[in-house]
């Protein structure tokens, strides 16, 4: 049974391992319960069973429930609740519904327990752990949020069965992200038909994928240096689910971007990763994008939270595994676009 543990200030554990959601439990007596409302019965259920919450509050499956709205909403009735401050709250669902419920926990009386039961692969490998919580606005993607690390994260590969196959794939792109800048062993384990949540290996590769991330926000929880690494491909990503209104989800997007990121770490000198790049938009399969103008991406880029008052920032890599934080000119940003745009047509993704 893999048990990651995360450091710093407020340290917990991540449980990966089948049956983890039953077996789960918070010591808090008053707890809310904030789920996904796409989730099957069964799933939700367990975690009832399990957590024993005394309100159990449904929103809108994905980006959807990242709205200003319905945090509002959710905060309202905690407060009819009267759920207080020695309570908890518990996120159920994927990355959008851990996002939401982590601000929320974040923000009512300034502050109460959090704790994530993710229920997809990218909840699991990259939104659950490591504190980012938040919400979007028109304007972008987390615009709003808190760093508000969670109490334990439970990562049960049993819910992962009853995931659409795209929706697993696309959270395979934050796992796949790990190994390009991190741990270059999960590149070919991702894309192996072993990488399934049935297949014995599956916990120790998910584990590893999770522990990128653990060691990462362990030595810099609020992105002071080495967290930013952690965006890489979120650019572009960012900027595509902004423009589509959220209709390419953060995986899917999140595929492309690294793609881009590749590319124009090529431009800048370093080594040729769009090979795997290209190797891994060819297994997941993206939803084709619609023709997106590079000058409105480019004023959503613009936006990204690595800008400082000079400019936007890019992570690119070096190699695999070394990755950098530099700026980009304008001109060269326009110029690989034009190269990447050609490449994910959705004709060249399926050769
Ligand atoms: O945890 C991080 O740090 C990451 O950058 C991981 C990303 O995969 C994740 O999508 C994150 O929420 C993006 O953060 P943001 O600060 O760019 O909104
Ligand atoms: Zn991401």
């Amino acid at each position: 049974m893999p048990r990651i543990e995360v450091g710093g200030a407020t340290p917990y554990t991540v449980t990966v391992e089948h049956g983890a959601l039953k077996r789960a439990r918070v010591p808090q007596q008053r707890a809310a319960l904030i789920v996904d409302a796409g989730l099957p019965g069964g799933v939700v259920q367990q975690a009832q069973a399990a957590f024993q919450p005394e309100l159990t509050l449904e929103v809108p499956s994905g980006d959807a429930c990242k709205t200003a709205e319905v945090w509002s909403r959710v905060l309202s009735r905690l407060a009819t609740a009267n759920l207080p401050r020695d309570g908890a709250v518990i996120g159920l669902g994927g990355g959008a519904t851990t996002d939401l419920a982590g601000f929320v926990a974040a923000s009512y009386l300034r502050g109460v327990a959090y704790y994530s039961a993710p229920t997809t692969l990218l909840g699991m490998v990259d939104a659950a752990v490591g504190g980012k919580t938040g919400i979007n606005l028109p304007e972008g993607k987390n615009l709003v949020g808190a760093f508000w690390p969670p109490r334990a994260v439970w990562c049960d590969p049993d819910v992962l069965n009853s995931l659409p196959p795209a929706v697993f794939r696309e959270g395979a792109a934050e796992a796949y992200k790990h190994g390009l800048i991190s741990d270059p062993t999960l590149l070919a384990r991702v894309l192996s038909p072993d990488f399934r949540p049935d297949h014995p290996d599956f916990e120790t590769t998910l584990a590893d994928a999770i522990a990128v991330k653990a060691g990462v926000v362990t030595r810099d929880l609020t992105e002071q240096g080495e967290r930013a690494y952690l965006n890489f491909g979120h650019t572009l990503a960012h900027a595509i689910e902004a423009v589509t209104h959220h209709g390419t989800s953060h995986g899917d997007a999140v595929g492309y971007g690294l793609h881009y990121a590749a590319l124009l770490s090529r431009e800048l000198g370093g080594s040729d990763l769009s090979g795997h790049t290209r190797r891994f938009l060819a297994w997941q399969q993206p939803k084709p994008l619609p023709d997106l103008n590079f000058d409105e991406l480019n004023s959503y880029m613009a936006r990204d939270k690595k800008a400082d008052s000079v400019g936007v920032r890019f992570v690119l890599l070096h190699d695999l595994a070394q990755p950098y934080l530099t700026r980009v000119p304008d001109d060269v940003l326009r110029r690989v676009y034009a190269v990447w745009q050609t490449e994910v047509s959705p004709e060249r993704l399926t050769v």
